[in-house]
């Protein structure tokens, strides 16, 4: 039996985009202070309309419904795009989350790794339609954020220009499989508690398929410690985007912002959503030639390229670690293991 966890109630702050040039210092604010103290908001009047979101989750559903020979076609890579089934292990919990899940980018790392429209009618351009309006909102965000930091409006927004062929922001289509509901003695994980290693990241989620969690509490973006209390974060509407400030932005804010630790809950307990859950992630991942360096010089100058690369690395000796406490049979797997994406880890989680 899983050890009943620990929840408190905390308030994920809801910030409207309405009538955004008007109120943008209030918007400015508003996000900061959120940043400062959750690391996640709910974001609200974004412009992004019901029926796009319900045609992008259509879409996914339709990709997910395809044969598993067909998704096989257009496989993981470590550039984090492809197709991946049960294979992203987390170092908090050294086993693979019980989902599949779908990688695309705006650029080149895509390069025959789009499902085409033989199998899938109008998939690449219906997705990339949808990257853009995201990309728009996140724009938004990141003059918002660079205002709070003392930075020029675009400063962010250059370092993750979606035009560029070297653009790394990744939009992640996730499919949580059903779980159990009797206690076979397996834990069916589904995202394994992490930060994300990205700038900031949008989520999606449908109405009725719960499961997203926080645990705030981190002070420093080289440390992985975080509470044990676990606050649900719900949402009000399926149009409600969940944003959370990645580790790069924590590193470029000297730590004023937070990326919070967060999971997918393995359901175990009463009131848990068991059922399948669909969701879409899109990580503001910088250029890789983006120079970060927050306003205090807190932390050494670093390009995007590097960052990602210490974020790599990290994750890997994280999740070393972690299967050299398991069994052999576990280790082995470690060999043909799935890069994090735009997740980083928790040693503590
Ligand atoms: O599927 C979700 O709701 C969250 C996924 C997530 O946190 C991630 O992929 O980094
Ligand atoms: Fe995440």
């Amino acid at each position: 039996m899983a050890p009943k966890t620990k929840y408190v109630d905390r308030e994920i702050p809801k910030i409207s985009l309405a009538d955004f040039d008007n109120r943008i210092d209030t918007i400015v604010q508003e996000l900061a202070e959120a940043a400062e103290k959750v690391g996640f908001f709910s974001l609200v009047d974004h412009g992004l309309p019901a029926d796009q979101i319900d045609q992008m989750f259509a879409n996914s559903e339709a990709f997910f419904s395809l044969p598993e020979e067909v998704k096989a076609t257009v496989p993981w890579n470590p550039q984090n795009v492809g197709y991946e089934f049960k294979s992203q292990i987390r170092p908090s919990t050294g086993a693979a989350d019980n989902k599949e899940s779908y990688q695309l980018q705006f650029g080149e790392n895509m390069e025959g790794l789009w499902m085409g429209d033989e199998h899938l009618p109008g998939f690449k351009s219906t997705s990339l339609e949808f990257m853009h309006e995201v990309q728009a909102v996140s724009e938004k965000l990141m003059l918002c954020l660079a205002r709070g930091l003392g930075f020029d409006d675009d400063y962010f927004v250059k370092f993750h220009d979606a035009s560029k062929p070297d653009c790394q922001s990744t939009m992640r289509l996730l499919h949580y499989f059903a779980t159990p509901e009797t206690n076979d003695g397996q834990v069916y994980h589904r995202a394994g508690a992490h930060a994300d290693w990205g700038f900031l990241t949008l989520l999606f989620q449908r109405k009725g398929q719960s499961g997203l969690e926080i645990c705030p509490g981190r002070e420093v973006v080289t440390e992985f410690g975080c509470g044990d209390a676990w606050t649900k974060c719900n949402f009000e509407a399926s149009t409600d985007i969940i944003c959370n400030i990645g580790d790069l932005l924590m590193s470029w804010s000297d730590d004023r912002f937070k990326s919070t630790f967060h999971r997918v809950k393995a359901p175990s307990e009463p009131g848990d959503n068991y059922e399948e859950r669909y969701s879409i992630a899109f990580f503001n991942q910088p250029r890789k030639d983006a120079l970060i360096q927050g306003p205090k010089k807190k932390y050494p100058l670093v390009t995007g390229g590097e960052f990602t690369a210490k974020a790599m690395k990290m994750y890997f000796a994280a999740l070393q670690s972690k299967l050299d406490a398991q069994t052999p049979a576990i280790q082995a797997r470690s060999a043909s293991v799935v890069a994090p994406g735009a997740a980083a880890v928790t040693a503590s989680a």
